[in-house]
């Protein structure tokens, strides 16, 4: 049997915003599944506050770890109010009320996520990026100190794709993505984690992960790693083969 992941040790502290970074099928989103607590792993445990996450109820997993999936479909003929709206669940018991509190915490949430005005239209009528945010407003109505998403920024303009990581990384809570945009897990998470064929190669810091020959192993193009003159961010630019070589011969000529 092949297995997604392999030999994988690491511990997060609170307020770590980690980026998952690795090529396709590497296995961030097993990982993070795994993380969820939605797939149990066959070998080893995850701990959340040194407790296995299978001793946690299902409402006590929601109350800690909200979780963003890559793909999600729309809920039909629900207002943007009303999914943000599903992630008081985890608080609530059956058929108790919103509170004007609820409601705050709701249009809150949809005001960081720039979908305030949009609060009473229905979830078909949204664009990718308007219902990704939608569901990162609805994870931050669940309070969880936990948040995984999983490419947060696919489907997002680059306005939104700055603006919900900034508001990903303001919130002061643990959060764990999976990214395919190295430059923008450089600029935002405080550390990376590294996959490859669902083994950790390297986790640390965006300067000690992103090194110029380990990123040209893993995802198999020449690279180049350069930091920021002003901001000192690492700016990962990779070439295609050809250019590489072109550029080298040019350089020896
Ligand atoms: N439900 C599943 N059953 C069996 N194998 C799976 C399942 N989901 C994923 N895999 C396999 O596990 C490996 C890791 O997949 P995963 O989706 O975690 O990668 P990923 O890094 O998130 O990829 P991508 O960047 O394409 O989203 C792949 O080989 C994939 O084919």
């Amino acid at each position: 049997m092949h297995a997604a992941l392999a030999e994988i040790s690491l511990t997060l502290a609170a307020n770590d915003f980690v980026g998952i970074i690795g090529p396709n099928g590497a296995g961030k989103s097993s990982l993070l599944h795994l993380l969820s607590g939605q797939v149990m792993p066959t070998v080893g445990h995850v701990l959340l506050a040194g407790r296995p996450l299978h001793r946690f109820s299902a409402t006590q997993l929601a109350q800690r770890i909200a979780s963003v999936a890559q793909i999600n479909v729309p809920a039909l003929g629900l207002t943007c109010w009303q999914v943000a709206a599903m992630g008081l669940l985890p608080h609530k018991k059956w058929f108790e009320h919103e509170t004007d509190r609820d409601r705050q915490q709701i249009a809150m949430a949809l005001e960081h996520v720039g979908l305030f005005d949009k609060q009473q239209a229905t979830t078909d009528t949204l664009s990718g990026g308007e219902l990704q945010r939608l569901y990162i407003a609805r994870a931050l109505v669940q309070q969880a100190s936990i948040l995984l998403l999983d490419e947060p920024t696919n489907h997002l303009d680059v306005q939104y794709q700055h603006q919900v990581l900034q508001l990903l990384q303001q919130l002061g809570k643990t959060v764990i993505c999976s990214m395919h945009d190295l430059n923008l897990a450089a600029r935002y998470c405080n550390k990376l984690l590294l996959l490859h064929e669902g083994r950790v190669q390297a986790f640390g810091t965006p300067e000690q992960v992103l090194q110029p020959d380990l990123l040209q192993q893993v995802f198999a193009l020449p690279c180049e790693v350069t930091v920021h003159p002003t901001f000192h961010w690492r700016q990962v630019t990779f070439l295609a083969k050809d250019m590489f070589y072109t550029k080298a011969k040019q350089a020896v000529l």
